[in-house]
């Protein structure tokens, strides 16, 4: 079997920003170093939770920040960017001197996403986007960073599964990438991923059920009423609890994936992070031929107001998404 390594797939690619080929080559050598963090699990020790608290006022793993640390560390020393956020960091982190030289582009990035899931063995993933800095080499600003989704250059995700995965979209489609544990590469398993239009599967945390919104219970609802209901059809149920676990799966074989405001987190805006989560994970889903919504409008055209924003998220195969659409307009 010919084997396309990531090595030879960037070599090929037609890059619209030749810094590109440095920046995903560095991000996948910081995506195999996590996963062998992960892959260790508790031979290393690291699988508790700390003291502290992130920025989200959430209890930070011992590998939340074990993966924050290998991501900054390992995709500065490229001199590609001017700075770097993380769902881990309260303020960006401004790239060294000595490495920022050419950095014109900044890396945003959730380190480990689904943590929660890391001491149970259950797929945990990181997920990035690349955006360009503004102002070239000068140094980044909080400001610099609130692009819209639409303004991505790469985005994409690592998947530590049974398999550890890298999947990545430069515009040009969705590509999935597998890794080899003999070799040491990514080999490209999955090109052109695409979501299927229509499913019957759909991933909601059902314990938030009573915070939830009217059009939401609307259309859980009538998904659960099945073929004896208005949608004429039944349908399945997953929640993995980690966001790339669940669009890999619609990557795979459609479905959708809701992570609604509800009464709890209306003053936060949401659950998920607009700027780490939302906006890649949507560029990878539209890229695919599927939608993400945040139930008013397409998460890409957001404009950020702050670096840890909040947003619903509504993603997957588009004909469902466009259902749901409609219990939003009712
Ligand atoms: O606790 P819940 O409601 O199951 O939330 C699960 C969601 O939270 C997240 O785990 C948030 O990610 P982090 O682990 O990076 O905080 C998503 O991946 C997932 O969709
Ligand atoms: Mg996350
Ligand atoms: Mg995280």
């Amino acid at each position: 079997m010919n084997k396309t390594t990531l090595a030879e797939f960037l070599t090929h690619a037609e890059l619209a920003e030749p810094a590109l080929r440095g920046m995903i080559t560095d991000i996948a050598q910081a995506c195999k170093a996590i996963a062998v963090q992960v892959n260790k699990g508790s031979l290393l020790g690291t699988m508790g939770s700390l003291e502290a608290q992130n920025v989200q006022g959430e209890t930070q793993k011992q590998l939340d920040v074990i993966s924050n640390d290998l991501f900054l560390q390992m995709n500065q020393q490229g001199g590609h960017y001017a700075g770097m956020a993380s769902e881990e960091m309260d303020e960006p982190y401004l790239i060294p001197e000595r490495y920022r030289q050419h950095g014109r582009y900044l890396l945003l990035f959730d380190p480990l996403d689904g943590s929660s899931n890391v001491n149970l063995n259950l797929s945990v993933g990181t997920i990035f986007s690349i955006l360009r800095c503004p102002h070239g080499i000068s140094e980044p600003l909080v400001m610099d960073f609130l692009q819209p989704g639409s303004a991505q250059v790469c985005a994409g995700y690592a998947l530590y599964g049974s398999s550890t995965m890298l999947v990545l979209t430069i515009g040009q489609g969705v590509h999935g990438f597998t890794l080899d544990q003999d070799s040491g590469d990514f080999v490209l398993t999955h090109a052109t991923m695409q979501i299927a239009a229509s499913s019957n599967e759909f991933a909601i945390n059902m314990a938030r059920q009573r915070w939830w919104d009217a059009p939401v219970q609307r259309y859980i609802a009538d998904c659960q009423a099945g073929s004896e209901g208005p949608l004429g059809k039944d349908y399945n149920m997953r929640w993995v609890a980690s966001m790339v676990a669940e669009v890999h799966r619609i990557l795979i074989r459609g479905g959708v994936f809701m992570y609604p405001v509800d009464a709890r987190t209306r003053e936060a805006g949401g659950r998920l992070r607009l700027m780490y989560e939302a906006n890649p994970m949507a560029w990878l889903v539209e890229q695919a031929g599927g939608l993400a919504s945040d139930g008013q409008q397409r998460i890409l055209d957001i404009t950020p107001q702050g670096l840890h924003q909040r947003v619903a998220v509504y993603l997957g195969s588009r004909e469902e998404i466009q259902r749901m659409a409609t219990y939003f307009k009712a």
